[in-house]
């Protein structure tokens, strides 16, 4: 696991000041660490009953294609607003810097669907909470959240695990 915390760079005062921001750009240009990743990630996944994996835009999607293809799930993009062509869901929400809209496609999830939400990080976990609601507004449900870095002390763990949604990463960091 220190291969991939090593490629991962910290980047402080970004995108606000106070953010300590880490980011997956350098692990993506290390090809083994990059490797090693999605292969951790597809442990952590592989027994996970989920019929669809939805990612989240944009670093979100790097990872939710290739654990899709994996364990041969369909992939469910939630994308920011003005991206998506056919008739939406979307939901709002706030993030450590700032706030959003997600959009899912309305005909891409079914009733009774049983997600594993795939993310680059989770902070506060407002951007995968706004997943949840997406999900649970045509009756499916999010089982399972997995993503290559959390911030625990943010809050955004314990909160998905509040909403009952089990919740797995790769690597743990502070918010300082
Ligand atoms: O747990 P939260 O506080 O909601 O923060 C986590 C989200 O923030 C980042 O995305 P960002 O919105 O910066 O978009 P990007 O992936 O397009 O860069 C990250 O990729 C997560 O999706
Ligand atoms: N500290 C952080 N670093 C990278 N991406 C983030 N998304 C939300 N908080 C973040």
């Amino acid at each position: 696991m220190e291969k991939i915390r090593n490629a991962i760079t910290t980047i402080a005062n970004f995108p606000k000041p106070g953010i300590q921001f880490r980011d997956i750009t350098s692990l993506l240009e290390c090809p083994e660490a990059s490797r090693l990743t999605v292969e951790k990630l597809g442990h952590k996944c592989i027994d996970i009953d989920c019929n669809k994996i939805v990612a989240i835009e944009a670093r979100g999607f790097i990872f939710g294609a290739t654990l899709a293809q994996e364990l041969s799930v369909p992939l469910v993009l939630a994308r920011k607003p003005g991206k998506l062509p056919r008739a939406t869901l979307q939901q709002q929400y706030k993030l450590e810097y700032g706030q959003d809209t997600l959009h899912i496609h309305r005909d891409s999830l079914q009733e009774g669907d049983r997600v594993l939400i795939i993310d680059d990080l989770i902070a506060t976990g407002g951007t995968a909470l706004a997943v949840v609601k997406l999900v649970e507004q045509v009756g499916a449900q999010v089982t399972h959240a997995c993503f290559v870095v959390a911030l625990p002390e943010l809050g955004g763990v314990s909160r998905l695990q509040k909403a009952g949604v089990r919740v797995d990463y790769l690597l743990e960091y502070d918010s300082e």
